[in-house]
């Protein structure tokens, strides 16, 4: 499997499967990865009165450009609008997505992450149609269905297939709850846009990234994913792109990782999220002490707590916020930026001297 950045390269880690390691010493600050989805769907709920307020194909905030068949999906742009009616929002997605809302849909009367499913499944068929290499990526990430994914996919299967049958596509009920379970487990949310006061922000996008796949779980992860999807020119296609950078320097050979939600969470609730959403059990340093923690233990030392400090710096303190924060790349003469980026809200922090 190739990787595509120069600085990272792809190695047997041991007890987690394919990870990715630094290719040579990297800096805080330093991008390691950008790169584009090779699937992207909405989990706009297919039977809403409404249509998305984001761009069906590359989720900036503003719809203006309904599909001309549908006229139900709506595209920030011309260009966005064109290219999506040769990728995303081809006619045969344009078909199957209007089958399925039609009102005597058994869709309708399943639940909210079925339809979300169904989403999925629809681009995984166009996608086998209009880049079979895409799919057969797909199928070689980690990956297995349990029961309720072998479920969810013979039902998919043939409610998708019956009816608008795609042509060529050879994705059986099987090959569908594998690329199913290669989904659950390898994407990457795209989120709405942080207003402090707002509600919580939700998910507008799910995204499988083909290199940026294999970063492994740490809870203090040496580096951190940005996207910027509301930022430059509408009709961009690179805007949904995703970002890697370094929130501290790693020798060459060492594993760079990401944290697969935000740091902030306490040992509990990330042991539950590890084993119910990605099956393992984490064996990094903070947790090997946390495992230990007595609750409400008032005994507590400060060296009970040797990771305070990263908390403390790499945590986005603004309201409604939590993100993680990874210094600005190195300047010029590589002197580390003091200036950090949090890669939720978009927040910049000076750091103290
Ligand atoms: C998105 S994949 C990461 C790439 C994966 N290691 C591979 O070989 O393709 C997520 C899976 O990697 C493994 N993994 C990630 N972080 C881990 C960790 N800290 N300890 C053990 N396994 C881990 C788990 O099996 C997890 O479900």
């Amino acid at each position: 499997m190739a990787v595509s950045s120069s600085l990272l390269k792809l190695d047997q880690i041991q007890g987690k499967g394919r990870g990715l390691i630094a290719a040579q010493n990297l800096k805080a600050g330093q991008i390691v990865l950008t790169e584009s989805p090779i699937i992207l769907y909405s989990t706009f709920p297919l039977f809403s009165d409404s249509s998305s307020s984001y761009c069906d194909h590359c989720f900036r905030s503003i719809s203006s450009f309904s599909c001309p068949s549908c006229s139900r999906h709506r595209f920030c742009s011309q260009k966005c609008l064109s290219l999506a009616l040769k990728s995303s929002h081809s006619s045969w997605v344009c078909q199957a997505l209007s089958h399925l809302r039609d009102s005597g849909s058994e869709l309708l009367r399943q639940s909210d992450e079925l339809q979300v499913q169904a989403c999925f499944v629809v681009a995984v068929y166009n996608l086998s149609l209009i880049s079979p290499s895409s799919v057969q990526i797909l199928l070689s990430l980690m990956g297995t269905p349990d029961e309720a994914i072998v479920k969810a996919s013979s039902f998919l299967h043939s409610l998708i297939s019956s009816l608008c049958p795609p042509q060529d596509h050879q994705l059986s009920a099987e090959l569908t709850a594998q690329l199913m379970a290669k989904d659950r487990l390898n994407s990457f949310c795209l989120m709405e846009p942080y207003y402090p006061d707002g509600p919580q922000r939700s998910i507008k996008a799910y995204a499988i990234y083909p290199t940026a796949t294999f970063f492994n779980h740490d809870c203090l992860p040496n580096a951190c994913r940005f996207d910027y999807v509301e930022d430059g020119v509408p009709g961009d296609e690179h805007n949904t792109d995703i970002v890697f950078r370094m929130i501290e320097d790693v020798a060459e050979g060492g594993e760079v990782c990401i944290s697969y939600f935000r740091i902030n969470r306490d040992y509990s609730t990330r042991k539950r999220i590890l084993m119910e959403d990605y099956g393992f059990v984490c064996g990094c340093e903070r947790c090997k002490i946390e495992a230990n923690w007595v609750v409400d233990d008032g005994d507590q030392s400060s060296s009970d707590f040797p990771h305070e400090w990263f908390l403390k710096k790499y945590v986005c303190e603004k309201k409604n916020c939590s993100g993680t924060l990874a210094p600005l790349p190195p300047k010029d003469d590589d002197e580390p930026s003091d200036v950090l980026e949090c890669n939720f809200c978009g927040n910049l922090k000076v750091e103290a001297a």
